[in-house]
């Protein structure tokens, strides 16, 4: 439903995405979405990340509209080079305890009198910025939290403390880890067959403190005290999860691609604000049109994974041995240590075939027609932009979500292999030729190709995703908490 355009009158949704690349790309197209819905729209970056997007962007680039603002509040760190990703484990630590002070005065200031935009009447946090339950409910208005993983990881967290009953969690020091790893789980509802190594990264750890796992088990099981929750994903994609997911929590909505929600609006100039933190290389797609259908292997690692020199150079010579055309996105802080040096040796055999660059559009990428796989590390929005644009995967998880969404598309999705986290030169060959020239690859393109499909008729105007987002709208933003 659209609303009359009558400014006071709008509902006035307030967006706040966690501060990381990975958080912030779907947050705001959900925002976008509510926006063509009618809501006036509040975005609230970290100031540290504002001003990155200010600078990948341009300096005018988060103007916005009279209708849809930009806001920002401090995440509780130290000032820090501008140049690296913060580090995950030092938001987790950071946001709880530093950001629910700073929304409070933004919501009182949008809230008050002189400021020219409806009042606040949703508030529609990060799933892992559940700090902003507690802000929603001391104003009145409803919340749901946007949790941007499969809806399974949502699932699996909420199960953490029965694995903790059962003895199953924290791992045990002593007995062999091997076992307790490959213990197969049956009796989460919606979650047929899992063993332990599939959980979230986050669980895999002896001690029941720990920090990353503290703080991914009180977000969750505080998003079940909001009003909904946002998933994204799709019905016909975790069918069952979702529906296990109805019976523990708040209404929850699977709404996605979101991406491809966007791509139906009409055009307007929301669509030229953008949100990556590192500038796009327009090489990339200039450089693609020069190669054949499907003969080109995309490499990234999104936007928090770092790994050593030694990796690198592993990844490099295997990706030389495969003889594939291939796109590599190396970010100027993915190698820790030194700086990233590739052998002279491997950038003369493969200049013919290989390109490299720090950041790309990756969605236009992953769309071109000449990308035939995608090596990737395993974060939700890259291995949703891949399965949606029928593009099979080399599945090499770092952390977090990872090691279950890596699993998802090599067991359950059948879009997948997984490469070994120990990688090698010679496993990064074999598994490159696989997933391009071989059976395997051949089986997982058609897969992916009918999973593309499913996804076009989510976001139909009669499918389960465009269905969620008007419930969500109606029956949650527009209600009375
Ligand atoms: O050259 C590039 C590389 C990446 N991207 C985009 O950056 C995003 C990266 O997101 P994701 O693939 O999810 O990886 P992370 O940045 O690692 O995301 C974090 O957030 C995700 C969503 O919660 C989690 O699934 C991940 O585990 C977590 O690390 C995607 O939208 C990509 O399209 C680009 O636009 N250009």
């Amino acid at each position: 439903m659209e609303f009359p355009a009558s400014e006071n009158r709008k509902p006035h949704a307030v967006c706040i995405p966690f501060p990381a690349q990975g958080h912030i790309n779907p947050m705001l197209k959900l925002a976008m979405l509510l926006h063509h819905k009618g809501f006036h729209i509040t975005f609230v970056n970290t100031e540290f990340n504002h001003r990155r997007l200010l600078r990948s962007r341009g300096l005018n680039s988060l103007d916005g509209l009279p209708d849809f603002c930009f806001e920002t509040i401090p995440d509780g760190l130290p000032p820090s080079d501008e140049n690296v990703t913060q580090s995950a484990l030092s938001l987790f630590l950071s946001t709880p305890k530093n950001c629910l002070s700073p929304l409070r005065q933004l919501l009182v200031k949008l809230n008050s009198t002189s400021t020219s935009g409806p009042p606040v009447s949703c508030i529609i946090p990060d799933s892992i910025m559940s700090f902003a339950v507690i802000a929603a409910k001391e104003i009145g208005v409803p919340c749901a939290c946007f949790s941007t993983s499969p809806a399974a990881i949502f699932l699996l967290s909420l199960s953490y403390r029965q694995l903790e009953e059962k003895g199953l969690l924290p791992l045990k020091d002593g007995s062999s880890l091997n076992d307790q790893m490959s213990t197969t789980i049956n009796w989460i509802p919606g979650i047929k067959h899992i063993q332990i190594k599939d959980f979230p990264g986050f669980f895999h750890t002896t001690d029941s403190n720990d920090p990353m796992l503290q703080f991914l088990v009180t977000e969750v099981e505080r998003c079940t005290t909001a009003s909904a929750i946002i998933s994204h994903s799709f019905n016909a994609l975790e069918s069952d999860v979702l529906s296990a997911l109805s019976s523990i929590c708040p209404p929850i909505h699977a709404i996605g691609p979101l991406q491809l929600l966007v791509d139906q609006l009409p055009e307007n100039n929301l669509k030229s604000i953008g949100s990556n933190l590192w500038k796009e290389d327009a090489e990339c797609l200039k450089w693609l049109d020069t190669k054949e259908t499907d003969s080109v292997i995309y490499v990234s690692y999104g936007s928090i994974t770092v790994m050593t020199p030694e990796k690198l150079v592993e990844f490099a010579w295997g990706l030389a041995s495969s003889n594939q055309n291939f796109l590599w996105i190396i970010r100027p802080d993915l190698v820790v240590g030194e700086a990233a040096v590739l052998p002279a040796e491997f950038l003369e055999e493969t200049k013919d075939r290989g390109l490299i660059a720090e950041w790309c559009s990756q969605e236009q990428v992953l769309n071109h027609r000449a990308v035939g796989g995608f090596l990737t590390h395993c974060g939700w929005n890259s291995m949703f932009e891949s399965l949606y644009s029928g593009v099979p995967m080399l599945c090499w998880p770092f952390f977090a979500d990872q090691t279950t969404n890596c699993k998802l598309a090599c067991n359950d999705w059948g879009v997948g292999i997984e490469l070994d986290k120990n990688v090698t030169r010679n496993a990064v060959e074999l598994h490159v030729r696989e997933l391009m020239q071989g059976e395997k690859g051949k089986a997982m393109r058609i897969k992916a190709t009918e999973w593309k499909k499913k996804a076009e008729e989510a976001v139909a105007s009669d499918g389960s995703s465009s269905s969620d987002l008007e419930k969500l709208v109606n029956k949650v933003l527009l209600s009375k908490p």
